[in-house]
């Protein structure tokens, strides 16, 4: 099939002959309306004519095609573009051809020299595509020249100036393809060898009449062509040959070590090798040419040597394996001591999102409040800053790429509430190294004190991507189960969104990595944008919880465990779902835009639930009447236990030491009373709690002693005649004990 451009408007610049007469030509023939501009200067930019363009115009229109043409400067850019968009409603190509020469030995050049010919050439070339750039983005649709030379390329003597600005094309060309890739407008450069005007300056005459323009448009067309998936690439065209050009990086020589000064002596002792191109790569982005620097230098803090190869030396631990459990579990990070006032507090309760706009939040951001405290999760942050100091690198057999690293899960145990100022210090040991296939797991174990006091207990989990596959074991009894929500609708549900600028603020905390900040660092991590911190969004979960179940009360929280199963993206809204079972608080949270689970097998401990806050059980409306039953339930363990293996012995019923019951729980808050149903092994038993409102919600507030309430009458519980009349030897029972 021909490469057809019909129904393709096609602007050329410098068309009023040589290469860009050929490609208006090529184009025309091919289907394409084709503006012809030509300012109509002579080569050195001088004069001005309409003819050069005309004349093009005509040869087109001579043989069936469709042509206009115009005179503006390429330093007109938005000129060029608004005549196109006026003769034929839309801009599909750009081919950025026109310039001039202003040769001069490099002593010679003058101002006007060297800016005539970056206003012509590479500032022309910006402003024509800048031009054009919104059309084709929102056509989704575009494809861009650059017109760069060999001169540029190499060097060619007499040249600077010219140089300087068709490489400068390069450079622009470059970015263009990134920033234009996922709208369909791709932007290629040649360097063509033709005979033209611009050429026949530096070569001899025979040379020019052979090295004709028709064997560089076709190259040009193509890269034009819808067809053509090109973008980024540098061509190099002439006499009917064409090669692609690409940059070629010698391995390199690491020239410094920990702790020591970097000196141009070891620059000079390794000169031959970082200039030997044995083994040469071929980095074709930013990222993968940053993720050499980034190799070295976790190579240098881990005590890489002057002189490494670096890539041969990580190819090297890799096959070593990176990872070797034997050597690493059991190994001790150097203590840490983390001092923090109240400040700190504060940036941790903003970095997880509270905000003045809930005046509960106040007690956390507030150093002035009667209540002033700091949130529970804050625990995390003294225990991360042995890892985040680099300790982490310097464990043998903790070879890890730390553009690889995610937070894979936190378990986080406080033995009592944190002190809003103080001294900690953390000892951190490798707890153990797993082997999950698509991923290396460490687990490190971190104990913080107060003086001699345990204050808090962390698990972090790390997960190395990429790193599996080094022969370990898989599972560990050391690391803290996470554990799954109950299969039922949940209590509570709360939303809350995250800003654009979370990971910006949450990183003032202490965990620096540039993972969620740095877009090259988050591309080198195979993320399209910077990623949240895992800790941020747990610490989001952490406080729906304690608002909701502990009405934010800080002693009552003990513990949390979480696994971050997806990334979160700044900006995204969380919704974290809670079941409330005895003490424990399951959860689980999505991303709301995506429905995507991001936080699993999560829950919180408190501590003792016996004082339940009343705006906690009926906070929710209906969803909450399940919650509160299940607090009666809990309510008549409390009963005793002996009275508890009674009800189960007569009924069957399972209600466990921690209350909670096999048996499902509704209620009908409104007329005061609940049912409560055997599970499904049973039928039986179908018993009534009858109780009026007042002292219903008595009892669920904690302010009406149960067992009180049952034998002072006001809780009743009935079921069919046979089974109230069991309840009832056993109440009575109970009484005697
Ligand atoms: C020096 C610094 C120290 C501190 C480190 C933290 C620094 C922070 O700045 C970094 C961050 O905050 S990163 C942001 C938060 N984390 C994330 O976004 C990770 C999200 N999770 C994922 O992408 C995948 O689960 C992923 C990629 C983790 C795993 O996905 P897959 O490879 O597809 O795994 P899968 O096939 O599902 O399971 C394979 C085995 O791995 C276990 N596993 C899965 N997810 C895990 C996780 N999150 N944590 C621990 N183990 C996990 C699976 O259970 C499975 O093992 P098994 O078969 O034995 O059950």
């Amino acid at each position: 099939m021909s490469l057809s451009f019909e129904g393709r408007v096609v602007l050329v610049t410098g068309a009023g002959g040589g290469l860009g007469r050929e490609y208006a030509l090529a184009f025309a023939e091919r289907g394409a309306s084709v503006v012809v501009n030509d300012l109509g200067a002579d080569t050195k930019g001088g004069g001005k004519s309409s003819a050069a363009a005309d004349k093009v115009v005509e040869e087109i229109r001579a043989k069936g095609g469709k042509a206009v043409a115009n005179y503006d400067s390429v330093e007109d850019g938005e000129k060029l573009i608004q005549s196109t968009l006026d003769a034929f409603g839309r801009i599909d190509v750009v081919v950025n051809n026109a310039g001039i020469l202003r040769d001069r030995s490099f002593a010679r050049t003058s101002d006007l020299d060297w800016d005539l010919i970056q206003r012509v050439h590479l500032r022309g070339s910006f402003l024509v595509t800048r031009a054009a750039w919104n059309h084709m983005k929102n056509q989704k649709f575009g494809r861009i020249i650059m017109t760069a030379s060999a001169a540029g390329i190499y060097g060619n003597f007499g040249q600077a100036n010219y140089s300087a600005a068709k490489l400068g094309m390069l450079g622009l060309a470059n970015t263009l393809a990134i920033e234009g890739r996922k709208y369909n407008v791709h932007c290629n450069t040649i360097a063509p060898v033709a005979g033209s005007r611009l050429t026949e300056t530096v070569m001899p005459p025979d040379l020019v009449a052979s090295l004709k323009p028709e064997y560089v448009a076709p190259l040009v067309l193509w890269l034009c062509h819808e067809q053509c998936q090109e973008n980024g690439g540098l061509f190099e065209v002439g006499a009917g040959w064409i090669g692609k050009l690409r940059w070629e990086r010698s391995q390199g020589r690491t020239v410094r070590q920990k702790n020591q000064p970097m000196t141009p002596e070891v620059v000079r002792d390794q000169w031959d090798k970082i200039c030997d191109f044995t083994d040469a790569t071929k980095p074709t982005s930013v990222q993968e040419s940053l993720q050499s620097i980034m190799t070295v230098l976790s190579q240098v803090e881990s005590g890489g040597e002057v002189g490494v190869n670096p890539t041969a030396a990580a190819a090297s631990a890799t096959s070593a394996s990176g990872i070797n459990p034997a050597e690493a579990v059991g190994q001790k990070l150097p203590p840490t001591t983390f001092n923090f006032t109240h400040t700190q507090c504060i940036l941790y309760a903003l970095g997880v999102g509270m905000s003045t706009r809930d005046p509960d939040h106040l007690r956390f951001l507030y150093e002035g409040h009667p209540d002033f405290s700091c949130l529970p999760t804050f625990g995390v942050i003294p225990s991360q800053a042995a890892m985040m100091d680099g300790g982490l690198t310097s464990i043998p057999g903790l070879n890890i790429d730390f553009t690889q690293v995610l937070h894979g899960e936190q378990y986080l145990e406080l033995y009592r509430p944190l002190p809003t100022s103080g001294k900690l210090t953390s000892e951190t040991t490798i707890a153990d190294v797993l082997d999950k296939g698509s991923g290396a797991v460490i687990l490190l174990d971190v104990n913080t004190y107060s003086g001699d006091e345990l204050v808090s207990y962390n698990q972090f989990t790390v997960f190395v991507v990429g790193a599996g596959g080094f022969g370990g074991k898989r599972t560990s009894e050391k690391a803290k189960p996470s554990l799954p929500p109950p299969k039922r609708a949940p209590d509570a549900v709360v939303i809350d969104s995250t800003t654009r600028d979370q990971a910006a603020l949450y990183r003032l905390s202490g965990d620096w990595n540039p993972l969620h900040i740095d877009p090259s660092f988050a591309a080198m991590g195979g993320f399209k944008a910077p990623i949240l911190h895992g800790l941020c969004s747990f610490g989001f979960a952490a406080r729906h919880v304690l608002k909701h179940f502990a009405d934010n009360d800080p002693s009552r929280f003990k513990a949390i465990k979480v696994r971050f199963v997806k990334p979160v993206m700044p900006g995204q809204s969380l919704q974290t779902e809670m079941w409330k079972e005895g003490n424990r608080i399951h959860i689980q949270c999505k991303v709301k835009e995506t429905d995507a689970v991001v936080l699993a097998g999560a829950y919180v401990d408190l501590h003792g639930a016996s004082e339940a806050s009343p705006e906690s059980l009926t906070q929710g409306g209906g969803l909450q009447s399940e919650l509160v039953f299940a607090e009666i339930g809990r309510r008549i363990k409390d009963l005793g236990s002996e009275l508890v293996k009674k009800v189960n012995a007569v009924f069957g019923w399972e209600i466990t030491k921690d209350g909670k019951s096999a048996a499902q729980w509704t209620i009908d808050l409104k007329n005061g009373s609940g049912s409560l149903h055997k599970g499904p092994c049973s039928g039986k038993a179908d018993v009534t709690f009858t109780v009026s409102d007042e002292d219903f919600m008595e009892v669920v507030m904690g302010k009406l002693n149960p067992q009180k309430a049952f034998f002072s009458g006001k809780l009743k519980v009935r079921g069919n005649i046979m089974l109230s009349q069991k309840l009832e030897v056993i109440l009575k029972d109970y009484a005697k004990l």
